[in-house]
């Protein structure tokens, strides 16, 4: 019997060309960059198709109408360092009032668990969608310890996006957190020895910030 992964894959073709131009070896920092942004920005708009909307009265320049407006809660953007800060103007130039959080968390190379480093959220957790962005979802340790913390620090709804996922990171997320959707671009194949994602794209903090 297949197992089911429980994560949503956003698979419009924009995205999906774009992922391939990252994927590639050959693509340097600058593309490697701009291409994150965009897809961050086509993933924020089709995560969001959902949210509710509540009618409004207002007053064209031609005649007085009812007209829709976003009417859930707010939002904010948690992007998990360093990789996620490659997603966050995407996701801000589509929801540009969102406030912004970060958590540090960094994947000890030899145990591959998660190090957390730095916390700062906006103090009103609580009473927001918190949308975290991280590229890369491995073996699900920092994402899941991220949202462990944001979960300890008040957040009572959580999105989580990631752009490559593997099944053992999904597994995790899941496992831990099945109360938090998860939206990927793309599952791929499996971990290599080294934790790293096959075929994946390498690592998404050094080819953003140019610290290959
Ligand atoms: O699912 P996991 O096995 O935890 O791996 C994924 C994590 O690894 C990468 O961060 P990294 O530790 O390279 O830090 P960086 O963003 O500073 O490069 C990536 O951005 C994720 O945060
Ligand atoms: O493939 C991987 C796995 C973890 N972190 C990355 O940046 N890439
Ligand atoms: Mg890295």
């Amino acid at each position: 019997m297949s197992e089911e992964l429980n994560a949503h894959v956003i698979d419009h073709p924009l995205i999906q060309h774009k992922l391939t131009l990252m994927r590639d070896k050959t693509t340097g920092t600058k593309d490697f960059r701009e291409l994150l942004e965009e897809i961050a920005m086509l993933m924020a708009y089709e995560i969001t198709r959902d949210f509710p909307l509540k009618e409004i009265e207002i007053e064209t320049p031609v005649a007085k109408c009812k007209a829709k407006v976003l009417a859930g809660k707010k939002v904010g953007v948690v992007p998990i360092l360093r990789a996620g800060l490659g997603m966050l103007n995407g996701v801000v130039n589509m929801i540009p009032a969102a406030r912004v959080g970060h958590v540090g968390m960094y994947r000890d190379p030899k145990t591959l668990k998660p190090v957390e480093y730095y916390c700062k959220l906006p103090n009103d957790v609580a009473e927001r969608t918190l949308i975290v962005v991280d590229p890369m979802l491995a073996t699900g340790g920092s994402a899941s310890a991220a949202l462990s913390l944001l979960k300890e620090k008040g957040a009572k709804s959580l999105i989580l996006m990631c752009l490559v996922a593997a099944p053992e990171g999904i597994r995790v997320i899941n496992k831990e957190h099945p109360d938090v959707p998860l939206y990927v671009a793309a599952i791929d194949e499996k971990l290599n020895e080294k934790g790293y994602i096959v075929p994946g794209l390498g690592d998404a903090g050094d080819r953003i910030f140019g610290t290959l």
